[in-house]
């Protein structure tokens, strides 16, 4: 095994939290999370004056030194609790303690669908008023990826082919997705992100189980043996 695989699997952890503890962990951190997100969209588009800029800043520096305080020195990783509970709260796309994700509530069926309505604001723009194609792949990988591991038949994405249809506005979306077929350790998985006026972005994925990864269950896949 590589030193980089070998690190990879160490953020996968278990580390027996609670139920009782995740909420309490996700009642501190959820409006956080949300408050940096909503900081992001006010820096982004705040015209006042000079003066209150800077102390505005002051305020953030000092946020930040209180929070610095004590730091995981990170990245997140995926850890699950005592009943199994999962916690992917580092994820670019729908993590509760990212604030660079929209976020994404994914709804998955066991049956390998997975839906989930979102919104994005002026911090995912690529083109002028319009979301970042690269956005629209991220939001993409992580529905259809979701889909895959709803059904049990979970992996890293080993091809992502999307076709950008229409623009995508920013705002109201939507994005679903559902497994095509199972071939061995690849999962073929098909979806669309759409917005008020229809399709924007179709999306096929191949979800590949890791060799590493092989053989264990999920909850077990930082278990070295
Ligand atoms: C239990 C833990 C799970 C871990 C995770 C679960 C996460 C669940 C999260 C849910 C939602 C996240 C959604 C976001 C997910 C990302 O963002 S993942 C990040 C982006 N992806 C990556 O970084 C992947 C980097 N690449 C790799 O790690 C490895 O190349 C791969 C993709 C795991 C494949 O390597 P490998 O395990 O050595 O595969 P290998 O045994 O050689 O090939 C197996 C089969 O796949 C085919 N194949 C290999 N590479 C490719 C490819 N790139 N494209 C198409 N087919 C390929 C082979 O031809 C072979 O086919 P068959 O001969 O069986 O027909």
């Amino acid at each position: 095994m590589t030193d980089s695989i070998a690190r990879q699997q160490l953020l996968y952890v278990q580390d027996q939290a609670s139920d009782d503890e995740i909420a309490r962990q996700a009642e501190l951190y959820g409006p956080l999370t949300d408050s940096v997100r909503e900081l992001i969209e006010v820096a982004l588009l705040t015209e006042v004056d000079d003066p209150e800029v800077r102390a505005a800043l002051e305020h953030i520096e000092s946020a930040k030194r209180l929070l610095r305080q004590r730091i995981n020195p990170g990245p997140y990783g995926v850890r699950w609790g005592a009943s199994g509970q999962k916690r992917a709260w580092g994820n670019a796309a729908a993590g509760l303690r990212n604030a660079v994700a929209p976020p994404l509530i994914v709804e998955c069926d066991p049956d390998g669908r997975a839906r989930v309505d979102f919104h994005l604001g002026s911090a995912y723009e690529g083109p002028a008023g319009l979301t970042h194609g690269g956005v629209s792949a991220l939001v993409l990988d992580q529905v259809l990826g979701a889909a895959a591991e709803a059904a049990g038949a979970p992996g890293m994405t080993g091809t992502l082919t999307l076709r950008y249809r229409r623009p995508t506005p920013l705002g109201a979306l939507h994005a679903e997705a559902r497994i095509d077929r199972v071939e061995g350790v690849k999962t073929i998985v098909t979806g669309h992100l759409s917005g008020p006026d229809g399709v924007c972005v179709e999306a096929e994925g191949v979800f590949i189980l890791p060799r590493w990864a092989r053989g264990k269950d999920s909850a077990a896949v930082s278990d070295p043996a």
